[in-house]
């Protein structure tokens, strides 16, 4: 996202709804600046005029999996739509939708076409092929029929590509689903490969050291201990086994062996992570477009650069992202290097309670879901949510819970393996996933939770630095009812204001246009409450969002210009009846060239400080930073008559801000803070007063900055101008009387934060 060299800053035209807020409140703001990226954050209102775009017929609009339901001549002009999060959205409203998204592993019982058509219909964002399993042509044939189901239903479905890693399991069991084995008895493991049908209770063996390396005495767990047996004589290449813990022995099962209560890794520790077979897999997959290859037994995150780095170097593989599969001692030790090398990660719970004990699995899982969201990658949950769903139509109270604990830490994604591949009953068993999903989401919003720690700053360079501070504050506006003040101590707590709280900004959705993904997972790491509709032109971008917690991913023909992407998009929304009239809306984005038209009608300048305050608050290294940019600033865009004269306002606000920050750092911030604020004025006013309680003058001078007659005046005029989807009519009537809450709050390019000390405490004096 450094490719352009325009800025522009949170932005506002917010319309409470009247059971909220009875006055609308300001008009917000950007403007660019020579920068090295490109965002535009501003919030919307869907008209219950009709937009002009809406007969265009080149726009293409494709929303995630759900019923296939599309009519013929819609898709003949040019609106793909599903019909599931459809149907949800014109039910039970935006906050309705599903976030977790789920993941289905293809086998026997799910490959057909309808099969798969079923899983999609039932929410199946991901197909995960398992390539320990079937032939490449098995794979091939089911990559096709997803996209099919893809191209012809509408569907986001993604593919993602399990390898096989170079971990010893079992083999085929020469064509049989699965294999009991009793208590008591004696199998056989064995290097030798059969030729015809399987001998009574003999195993394959993948590994060829498996003889040399296993002792007598040892103990070997199939599965992570679902089965397990004492290894009593070695025989040649056979090993005798007496079966101590009786199951059911699937097949190409994962197998460690024990002794004296440590597992055994010697060679097996020595294979490579990637073995040969796996890179012809990968070749494969970069063949047939995957979305995702999930690296089974990932050691370091060498082995992620390098296979990115050979996808890197192939036509089409640099689209394909790496998922780390956390499932061995030594993924944990590297956690965080893996993680920040990796596209995602998942918690491969299967082998992972096979190398670690299973006590300590739910901790790791806990670990990895909270690392994976600090760096900003997606993390699915794996392995045994629903497992006796396999052979039974309903799941335990204890799977439930497990599922409900993955939703509540908030992990991206839950992914269902035998219960879907060869279960008999893989639909159920994915209506279980969402039942659950949307009961435990929607429980976190009743509640009114959120997560205590917040969360830190990832990006390094300025550009991804200040999208970052966007996607926060958009986030931010989509959280019910949290009003963000840092406390401190106990005198920052007493001024918290619970009216605040309850006027909290609710927005309806967060729109996010975007090229890469990297704004849309950037909004889906704050978890916003509302969701996040991801809007990107190209449909490889589109199904990997599909991964993603909250992303409600659209494929759209972007023009270049965003005022009439804008359009467009609700125009086609709103035909669907997906939006309505009323709703309120964020939209960001990362696209230059259409912001720079968008801007170009009308922004005032006011507005810009507004929207750079509340983005650059706390971050005083970037205020440096925007300092230098600030020299570019032009005049108003508006016709010239109206021309402010910024500087002396930057003078005016910069010098009252430094007069606040002398107050001190916590009453600075928690200013700063009011400031994001876009409730009723009266609270704004109460809340200062509270924070500016013994500093009168200071509070009559904010005040002057509350009512701007010409804010209202271009306010007014912005209703000629302005396109449908930003003022809704009623509204705008209704609080025309009204004055309007504008924009106050600024940062301006004399602000030098390292000489501001001295600077403050003159303001102050003189104030005094
Ligand atoms: N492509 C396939 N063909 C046949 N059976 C499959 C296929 N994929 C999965 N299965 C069956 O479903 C079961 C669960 O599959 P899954 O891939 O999730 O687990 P796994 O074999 O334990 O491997 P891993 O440890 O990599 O998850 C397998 O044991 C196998 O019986
Ligand atoms: C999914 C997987 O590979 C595991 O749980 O081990």
């Amino acid at each position: 996202m450094s490719h352009s060299i325009q800025f522009s800053t949170p932005s506002r035209t917010l319309h409470l709804p009247h059971s909220r807020l009875h006055r609308p409140l300001s008009s917000f703001s950007f403007r660019q600046f020579p920068l090295t990226s490109t965002f535009k954050h501003t919030s919307l209102r869907a008209s219950s005029s009709p937009s002009p775009d809406s007969s265009s017929s080149s726009s293409v609009l494709h929303s995630p999996n759900g019923t296939p339901a599309v009519k013929s001549e819609e898709r003949s002009s040019g609106i793909d739509v599903d019909t599931v999060t459809e149907a949800e959205l014109k039910e039970n409203g935006f906050r309705s939708t599903r976030r977790t998204k789920l993941i289905c592993t293809i086998g026997p019982a799910t490959c057909g076409f309808e099969q798969l058509e079923a899983l999609a219909e039932g929410g199946m964002n991901v197909a995960r092929l398992n390539m320990c399993h079937g032939t490449r042509d098995w794979h091939r044939n089911v990559i096709r029929s997803v996209r099919r189901l893809n191209e012809e239903k509408g569907f986001a479905v993604a593919i993602m590509m399990d390898t096989e890693g170079s971990e010893i399991h079992m083999g085929d069991l020469g064509g049989e689903a699965s294999a009991k084995a009793e208590d008591g008895e004696v199998w056989t493991f064995t290097v030798r490969a059969f030729d015809a049908s399987r001998p009574q209770r003999t195993i394959s063996v993948s590994y060829d050291g498996f003889a040399e390396d296993v002792r007598v005495g040892d103990e070997l767990l199939v599965d992570g201990g679902m089965v397990r047996f004492d290894v009593i004589e070695k025989i040649g290449p056979d090993v005798k086994c007496l079966c101590t813990d009786p199951g059911l022995l699937l097949p190409r099962a994962n197998l460690t062996f024990w002794r004296d209560g440590s597992l055994v890794r010697e060679r097996n520790a020595m294979l490579p992570t990637i073995s040969s077979k796996d890179w012809l897999d990968i070749d494969f997959g970069i063949a047939e477009g995957v979305d995702f290859i999930a690296v089974s037994f990932v050691k370091s995150a060498e082995v992620i650069n390098h296979l990115k780095s050979y996808l890197a170097a192939r036509p089409g593989g640099g689209d394909i992202g790496v998922i780390a599969k956390i499932e061995s001692i030594d993924s944990l030790t590297n956690l965080e290097e893996i993680i920040l090398a990796s596209d995602g990660a998942m918690v491969a719970r299967g082998d992972l309670g096979a190398q670690i004990p299973l006590e300590q699995v739910p901790a790791a899982q806990q670990k990895i879901v909270k690392v994976c969201r600090e760096l900003n990658k997606p993390v699915i949950v794996a392995s045994q949510l629903l497992e006796s769903m396999i052979e039974y139509p309903t799941p335990t109270r204890a799977e439930v819970a497990d599922v409900s604990e993955a939703v509540r830490q908030r992990s991206d994604a839950l992914m269902l393996s035998g219960e879907s591949a060869m279960g008999q009953f893989p639909d159920k068993a994915l209506t279980v996933l969402r039942s659950v999903s949307l009961r435990i989401e929607r429980w976190w919003r009743e509640e009114k939770r959120y997560e205590a720690t917040p969360l830190q700053a990832i990006s390094s360079a300025s550009s991804d630095k200040i999208s970052e501070e966007i996607c926060n504050s958009a986030s931010k506006m989509g959280k019910l009812s949290i009003f963000f003040v840092p406390f401190k101590n106990q005198r920052d707590i007493s001024l918290y204001n619970p009216k605040l709280a309850a006027n909290n900004l609710g927005v309806d959705a967060v729109f996010v246009y975007t090229k890469n993904g990297h704004m849309a997972s950037l909004v889906s790491r704050c978890r916003p409450d509302c969701p996040i509709f991801a809007f990107t032109n190209t449909t490889s971008v589109r199904r990997r969002l599909n991964l993603q917690w909250g992303l409600i991913p659209f494929r759209l023909s972007f023009s270049e210009d965003m005022e009439s992407n804008l359009n467009k998009t609700f125009s086609l929304l709103k035909s669907r009846g997906m939006i309505k009239s009323g709703d309120l809306v964020i939209a960001v984005s990362d696209m230059l060239q259409s912001i720079q038209r968008y801007l170009s009608g009308y922004i005032t300048y006011i507005q810009l400080k507004r929207g750079l305050v509340l983005l650059l608050r706390g971050h005083r290294g970037l205020i440096i930073e925007f300092r230098q940019l600030l020299s570019y600033f032009a005049s108003p865009v508006r016709n010239n008559s109206e021309k402010e004269n910024p500087k002396s306002e930057l003078k005016r606000t910069v010098a009252f801000l430094h007069k606040i920050e002398a107050l001190g750092e916590s009453v600075y911030k928690a200013f700063m803070d009011a400031l994001g604020f876009s409730g009723d004025k009266e609270i704004l006013i109460e809340q200062l007063s509270e924070m500016l309680r013994g500093h009168e003058s200071l509070k009559e001078e904010f005040e002057t900055f509350l009512i701007d007659n010409r804010l209202l005046k271009r306010k007014r005029d912005c209703v000629n101008v302005t396109p449908s989807y930003c003022i809704r009519p009623e509204v705008e009537k209704g609080s025309s009387s009204g004055p309007v809450l504008n924009g106050k709050y600024y940062s301006g390019g004399s602000y030098h934060p390292e000489d501001s000390v001295e600077k403050n405490s003159e303001a102050c004096r003189v104030e005094k």
